[in-house]
């Protein structure tokens, strides 16, 4: 298969229109991120959240473009195959020295599947696994800034260091006090080191672009004494004069992780060299999969490529079978995972029950709403995609059942590929991180008896969780419909995150009421809903039987959460919201807060 002689002229120019493409893209999206700065500095918050949005939609306008020139100027679509293969190899040469090259090969990617079709096209045409390395890549403009900074303090120059460090960014805003800030930074920094000995190559590194999300900027690095790492980040925020402060000091894999948390919104980060960022973040977060890293980082197609590369190789090597996933299933959506794979494939089903008065692209349209949202720790990320072929043997037969009695559009099984193995073919998936059903928690606990102090803990906990998860995402402008234990689920690290959406609506786009007085005896003992209900109408008071029926939930819910059962609550909120509050996200706990931790002992 391999060209022997590369004698067409028109494939290098293809090549490199294709790589036009990809600059041309990686250009617009990093300016876009690089902006987040100046909108941080001048708390341009809109402006932000809106940016984060539509940062979302660039790849696919960018690949769109590149197919249409490509039809246009070189008839792309009709040239034979042995074309093809000169394509993808001048292509290689024009990787040789790209500081993207891994995102420049996803991109030729899907701009050469779009045109060969899935019918036509080889798995030699694209890039099944990278051809480029990323390793050592460095950028030797003159003006260029390196990935990161090593700083080298001693213990009585950390101080200082640390200003240096936040000075370094250059932020045009004035700070409220960054001695201060930088001494709260140092005191945590030197409590952890109080007992230790500081080693020849004692040094803190920093990336050296800020990370931008919300209303925050990020520092993020490592701090290294011999073999010992430890990683942290420092938010910056605006205080309420509007100048800044470093809010906290976060340190260490799981403080980190939760920064970066699959169910938060993407950073913008301004990144020459995006594979040497994910390298030394994967460093702060070894168990972090890197898909997931250049998803946190908004290179969403990156993570989506890399997820699909390691899903194939788990699958090469385990032997288990897909099942239906554990728990209560789904009206819409039919679900199933893989035992060994922390994930669960999602897909909706042709036919629901009468109550759910939806169709397949209103689901799709609330699932796209919460990926350009805010997910603000507390909603679930979620991959999509099409045509997905598995192995027929590594499916139950339950499962397939399933599928054929509930999503029968949705599925195909046949030898495709025409490898002589029937496949399973999936025409359109989300996939997820799989969390533990909130229900399946409880009962677990219920299971275990309430004499059991763990077992209340257990559930003590799991309902301050889901209260709290539902008030994030009441702050972020989110009313997620059908708010059943079900719909909810318990991360690694214990935070409850919702992934039911398909009801999910903006909270400024509902109508909060209280159930009205019946007018009359017969109203009154009526089991029926006899008061008018609006179409966006929700009672909040009527939340608490369908979730309460446990007396041990209720009694933790009312004492933390009543508040949700009061319609006020979410009007509140809501009005809030309408008259342009932005909330603030803290993907922290509260008592990390230097305001907290240092209003009664300030440092002089
Ligand atoms: N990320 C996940 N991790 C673990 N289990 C999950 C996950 N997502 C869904 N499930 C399981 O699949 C079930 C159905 O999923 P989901 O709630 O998304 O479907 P649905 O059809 O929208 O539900 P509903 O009938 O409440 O509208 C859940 O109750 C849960 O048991």
């Amino acid at each position: 298969m391999f060209p022997q002689r590369l004698d067409s002229s028109l494939a290098y120019d293809i090549a490199k229109a294709m790589m036009d493409g990809f600059n041309r893209h990686y250009q617009l999206f990093r300016s876009e991120s690089a902006r987040a700065k100046h909108r941080f500095e001048t708390a341009d918050w809109h402006g932000q959240q809106r940016a984060q949005r539509e940062r979302i939609e660039f790849y696919d306008l960018r690949v769109k473009e590149c197919v249409m020139r490509l039809e246009k100027e070189f008839k792309a679509g009709a040239q034979p195959m042995d074309v093809w293969q000169q394509i993808k190899l001048h292509y290689i040469g024009l990787l040789v020295n790209h500081h993207q090259p891994e995102l420049a090969e996803t991109f030729f990617n899907s701009v050469t599947t779009k045109i060969l079709h899935r019918t036509h096209f080889h798995n030699d045409f694209i890039f099944v696994r990278p051809a480029v390395s990323t390793e050592y890549i460095e950028n030797d403009e003159p003006a260029a800034r390196p990935t990161y900074r090593a700083y080298y303090p001693t213990r009585e120059t950390l101080l200082a260091t640390l200003v240096r460090i936040v000075d370094n960014f250059q932020l045009q805003h004035e700070f409220e006090d960054l001695s201060r800030d930088a001494a709260y930074v140092q005191e945590a920094i030197s409590e952890r080191l109080a007992l230790v000995k500081l080693r020849a190559n004692f040094q803190i590194q920093v990336l050296s672009s800020l990370f931008f999300r919300n209303k925050g900027a990020y520092v993020v690095g490592k701090i290294i004494n011999g073999f010992v790492e430890l990683p942290f980040a420092l938010p910056i925020l605006h205080n309420k004069q509007n100048q800044l402060v470093i809010d906290a000091v976060l340190f260490g894999e799981d403080e980190l992780q939760a920064l970066f948390s699959f169910a938060r919104a993407y950073f913008m980060v301004d990144m020459e060299v995006p594979s040497a960022y994910v390298q030394f973040l994967r460093s702060l977060m070894p168990r972090k999969p890197r898909n997931e890293i250049y998803n946190a980082l908004g290179l969403a197609k990156q993570g989506k490529t890399l997820f699909y590369r390691d899903f194939l190789y788990h699958l090469k090597h385990s032997s288990d079978k897909f099942r239906i996933a554990p728990g209560i299933k789904g009206m819409v959506m039919l679900v199933f995972d893989l035992p060994s794979f922390p994930y669960v494939f999602k897909l909706i089903k042709d036919y629901y029950p009468p109550q759910k008065d939806t169709t397949r692209e209103q689901i799709k349209g609330k699932y796209l709403l919460v990926k350009q949202h805010d997910r603000v720790g507390r909603m679930a990320d979620t991959l999509e995609y099409s045509e997905v072929a598995f192995q027929r043997e590594r499916f139950e037969d339950g499962l397939i059942e399933e599928i054929r009695k509930f999503a029968p559009s949705q599925l195909e099984i046949s030898d495709r590929d025409g490898d002589g193995h029937e496949e399973v073919i999936i025409k359109h998936l989300y996939i997820e991180r799989r969390m533990i059903p909130l229900n399946i928690y409880l009962q677990e606990a219920f299971d275990a008896g309430l004499d059991e102090a763990d077992a209340r803990r257990q559930i003590e906990r799991a309902v301050v969780e889901y209260g709290n998860a539902i008030k994030d995402l009441v702050a972020a402008n989110i009313f997620p419909g059908d708010m059943l234990w079900k719909n909810f689920g318990i991360t690694r690290n214990g935070k409850v995150v919702f992934y039911d959406y398909d009801e999910i609506e903006y909270l400024t786009d509902c109508n909060f009421r209280r159930v009205p007085v019946p007018h009359n005896e017969e109203e009154e003992m009526s089991g029926e809903v006899w008061y008018s209900v609006g179409p966006k109408d929700v009672f909040p008071e009527t939340f608490g039987p369908f979730l309460l029926g446990n007396d041990a939930v209720r009694e933790v819910f009312m004492k933390h959460h009543a508040d949700l059962l009061d319609a006020a609550f979410w009007q509140g909120h809501k009005e809030r919201i309408q008259a342009g509050h932005v909330h603030d996200v803290f993907p922290y706990e509260r008592d990390k807060r230097f305001v907290r931790r240092h209003a009664s002992h300030p440092i002089t």
